[in-house]
């Protein structure tokens, strides 16, 4: 067996060996299926890339079902430090039981590692079923904040001493009067800070820049939740303008100038950053964003958002590019280089162990993975190997049943397909 060596971060970039030691979570419920498929696939196109003289020596930690069975914990620490020690991991889905029990262990992972970002790229491949005209104008990355928000798991039940009391310090301390039900309400908080909002922002800007993207849009309901919603936009508007100076042009200065020097100059302002290959930075109130991403999409390129909204939104650009059986992922922090890839889908746990559904979330986030260490050769061979088998149409269930013609293979069976047409 190879041994591996630890990948290091310097000055903010990676160093990576040639063979990288990087922990995987299986997962729950279809997690072990997908996982064994896209480790054969990911393995095949780097081993094919660099003609052996790179490989991933993978190395497994234990989180959800697995761990609490081992180990009678569900999020162990031992998997905490190795992904802190080993920088980069991969991960199939984690289950989070409704309305009790554990907290989400997938929430857990992105909170304890600060990983603030989670990006969720969505493009079409040639080919896949759609629900839309032209799926292939949707061409967006979703920057979600990933440590915020409802999220932070500060949730009070109806009935607990913890929420009368949090009832009684707001109706008795604060003057809220309206609690329409306070004898029978449970109480969930939102934080949304300034410094979590700008490292976010940044890091979609960045992106958009790096990438040669036109546009980064702010999607919030700022027009309710003012000082959380709304200070997202004011603030990544404010943060846009002052370290990004004329890279970008805001929808905020936009505004200034129509209030100054009418629509005309306004309008000519907006075209001219436009020519100059300036930045677009805009916002959307989240409600109708969801109604222009499937009438509009080309309006749309990157996409920066709180962590409830990017959860709503990823889901559903997934579905106009083919569904969440090709939908990627990947949390990061920019700042210390640590990343954890995963699909955007859950367990689907009507179909575990069926070796049935799509592995390709989990090979695309392996993707991320490797462009993220630099190695895009072994990631431009299994996009092209993906784009061919789906062009050939050999597909899993979910594009099957909407496609005439396909034939319908296993998750296995399409891992192998992908090796095949490399
Ligand atoms: N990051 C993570 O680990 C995540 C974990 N979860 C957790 O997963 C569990 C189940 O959540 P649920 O809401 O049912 O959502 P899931 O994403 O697990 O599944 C919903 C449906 O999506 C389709 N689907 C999911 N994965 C695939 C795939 N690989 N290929 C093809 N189709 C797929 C299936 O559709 P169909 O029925 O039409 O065939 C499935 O029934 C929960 O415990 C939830 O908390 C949820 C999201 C993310
Ligand atoms: O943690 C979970 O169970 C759900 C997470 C989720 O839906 C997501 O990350 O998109
Ligand atoms: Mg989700």
């Amino acid at each position: 067996m190879t041994q591996g060596e630890k990948i290091s971060v310097s000055n903010g970039s990676l160093n990576v060996p040639n063979h990288p030691i990087v922990p995987f979570i299986e997962g729950d419920g279809t997690g072990p299926d997908i996982w064994a498929s896209a480790c054969r696939v990911l393995d095949a196109a780097v081993d094919k890339a660099y003609k052996g003289e790179k490989k991933i020596v993978w190395k497994e930690v234990l989180a959800g079902q697995k761990a609490f069975d081992e180990t009678g914990e569900w999020l162990p620490q031992e998997t905490l430090d190795a992904i802190n020690e080993y920088f980069i991991a991969i991960k199939g889905p984690l289950t989070t039981p409704i309305g009790g029990g554990i907290r989400s262990l997938n929430v857990a992972l992105r909170q304890q590692l600060d990983l603030f970002t989670c990006v969720r790229p969505v493009r079409y491949f040639e080919g896949v079923p759609s629900p839309v005209k032209r799926p292939e104008d949707t061409d967006m990355v979703i920057f979600r904040e990933n440590t915020e928000d409802i999220y932070a798991g500060i949730e009070f039940a109806e009935g607990s001493d913890e929420v009368k009391k949090m009832i009684n310090f707001l109706q008795d301390e604060m003057g809220t009067k309206n609690i329409r039900f306070p004898e029978t309400s449970g109480i969930g908080i939102k934080p949304v800070s300034k410094e979590g909002t700008e490292r976010l922002v940044r890091a979609a800007i960045n992106y958009a820049l790096t990438e040669g993207r036109k546009s980064v849009t702010l999607v919030h309901k700022g027009n309710i939740m003012k000082f959380t919603e709304g200070a997202f936009k004011s603030w990544g508007y404010d943060l846009a303008e002052r370290e990004f100076g004329d890279k970008v042009f805001t929808w905020n200065q936009y505004d200034e100038i129509k209030d100054n020097a009418g629509l005309e100059a306004a309008n000519k302002a907006q075209s001219d950053a436009e020519a100059a290959g300036k930045i677009i930075v805009k916002d959307s109130i989240a409600d109708i964003f969801l109604q222009q991403i499937l009438t509009r999409p080309a309006e749309f390129d990157v996409v920066a958002t709180m962590n409830l909204n990017g959860d709503y939104i990823s889901d559903a650009l997934a579905a106009q590019v083919g569904g969440i059986g090709i939908a990627p992922g990947a949390n990061i922090n920019y700042d210390t280089g640590h990343a954890i890839f995963e699909a955007t889908h859950g367990t689907a746990p009507k179909y575990a162990g069926l070796d049935k559904v799509n592995p390709s979330s989990v090979i695309l986030s392996g993707v991320l993975l490797l462009e993220h260490l630099g190695w895009s050769e072994a990631a431009n061979m299994v996009l092209t190997s993906m784009e061919k088998t789906i062009a050939s149409k050999v597909v899993t269930y979910d594009f099957a049943r909407l496609m005439d013609g396909a034939t319908e293979v296993k998750c296995s069976e399409f891992g192998t397909a992908l090796i095949d047409n490399m």
